[in-house]
């Protein structure tokens, strides 16, 4: 196969809309979508019908404190209840005996791509006591795998930002060096100073241009007032469309009348709401959230850490549990599961060029399915998944093709 081959055409690609479809690659964009038949053929790739899906969005994920490759650590739980603080002692402790950082990333990295993933935001620790080395070594990785994913990093204070003196510096350092955007955790029940917390939160962001998302397990009505308190800063800083809340639990837990009200707040203000629909957390109503407008998307979140066992870097699949646990049984809800983990997703992150469509970036999915709704329960594991048109990763596996294709310059 020819490595620096610069334009492909993949034949009988079935489209989500039913047609079957030869798309043309040239530079990495699709340069033609045309019914199927017409396409020169050499040198083609017959799709043979698969489902042609663009790369799904992995939203939310901790690339620096998985386990994933590494030894099994079997679950610890809580004492008392959901603790960040314990979770997070539990995770320091292990992570002292872990492969190295970088290593332990680029095994949860591939995972994604090769399920399908190639761009995800991964929030990476920064506190009093980590400093900015998992900073700089998730920066590292995000560099050697640039031509293969789309990495944005969240500089998050896993430890609080008051209650972790220095940190609020260290996030400022983190933005200097690369991170993307500015994350926050629980301001009334970790910092327990909403405003206090919030200041810093948008005050870097504004001092970095940087976008937000904020970690927020907090539930019920202290949940909400946050994520409204979150809302009246994106409004008032013009940040609509860069803010994110993730998690949400709160939103999970409070009336349908309270929900509704929040729902149009939330989708005015342009906050865009993540969820991984997670174990037996109440989670956000994602079916009532894009009726009132907002963008909700999704994530791994934690992979094989401390927070728990689960996680198989696969958005097919969580899109699969998200719909499952919303009750989604109809077509139309089942491909709006599917649009959690892929158009919604590049919504959220602000993705240029996403989609199966010309002028878009040939980042795409090939798998055995006739329609969205059959993918979203079947999840196929037989899948191909193709960076800017070329082949990166087959059966779940990453697969270079031994080419030195990730230095070609014609990849954007
Ligand atoms: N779900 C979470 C993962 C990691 N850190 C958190 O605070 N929460």
């Amino acid at each position: 196969m020819d490595c620096i081959l610069n334009q492909t055409h993949f034949l009988n690609a079935r489209l989500a809309d039913g047609t079957v479809a030869d798309l043309t690659v040239a530079g990495g964009r699709f340069s033609a979508i045309a019914p199927a038949g017409n396409a020169a053929r050499s040198g083609a790739v017959d799709l043979a019908g698969r489902l042609v899906l663009p790369a799904f969005v992995e939203g939310h994920i901790h690339l620096d404190t998985s386990f994933y490759g590494d030894a099994w650590r079997p679950h610890v739980p809580c004492a008392n209840g959901f603790d960040v603080r314990e979770r997070v002692a539990f995770q320091m402790r292990n992570l002292e005996q872990a492969a190295p950082m970088a290593e332990r990333a680029k095994n949860q990295l591939e995972l994604c791509v090769g399920h399908g993933s190639l761009a995800m935001r991964s929030h990476v620790m920064v506190d009093a006591a980590v400093g900015l080395k998992h900073v700089e070594t998730i920066l590292a990785v995000r560099e050697k795998y640039r031509d293969l994913i789309d990495i944005q990093l969240v500089a998050f204070p896993q430890s609080g930002i008051l209650s972790s003196p220095g940190t609020a510096e260290l996030l400022d350092e983190a933005l200097k060096l690369g991170c993307d955007l500015i994350g926050g955790l629980d301001p009334a029940s970790f910092d327990r100073d909403v405003k206090g917390h919030l200041d810093v939160v948008f005050g870097l962001a504004e001092k970095h241009d940087a976008g937000v998302d904020i970690h927020l397990h907090d539930r019920g009505t202290l949940g909400l007032f946050e994520i409204e308190e979150i809302v009246a800063r994106t409004t008032a800083s013009g940040m609509q469309g860069k803010v994110v809340v993730s998690h949400a639990y709160g939103l999970g837990d409070i009336s349908a009348d309270a929900l509704a009200g929040a729902g149009e707040r939330i989708a005015a203000a342009g906050v865009a709401i993540m969820t991984n629909a997670p174990g037996d957390h109440p989670f956000p109503p994602v079916a009532a959230l894009r009726k009132a407008g907002v963008t909700v998307f999704a994530g791994s979140d934690n992979i094989r850490d401390s927070w728990w066992p689960y996680g198989d870097g696969d958005m097919l699949n969580r899109a699969n549990m998200i719909g499952y646990r919303s009750g989604f049984y109809e077509d139309w809800e089942l491909e709006a599961a599917y649009d959690v983990v892929s158009h919604a997703g590049a919504r959220a992150l602000g993705l240029e060029g996403y989609g199966i469509a010309v002028g878009a970036k040939a980042d795409f999915v090939a798998l055995k399915a006739e329609h969205v709704p059959e993918a979203v329960v079947a999840v196929p594991t037989e899948r191909t998944v193709y960076r800017a048109g070329r082949e990166v990763a087959r059966g779940g596996k990453v697969s270079f093709l031994g080419c030195p294709i990730y230095r070609s310059p014609d990849i954007a």
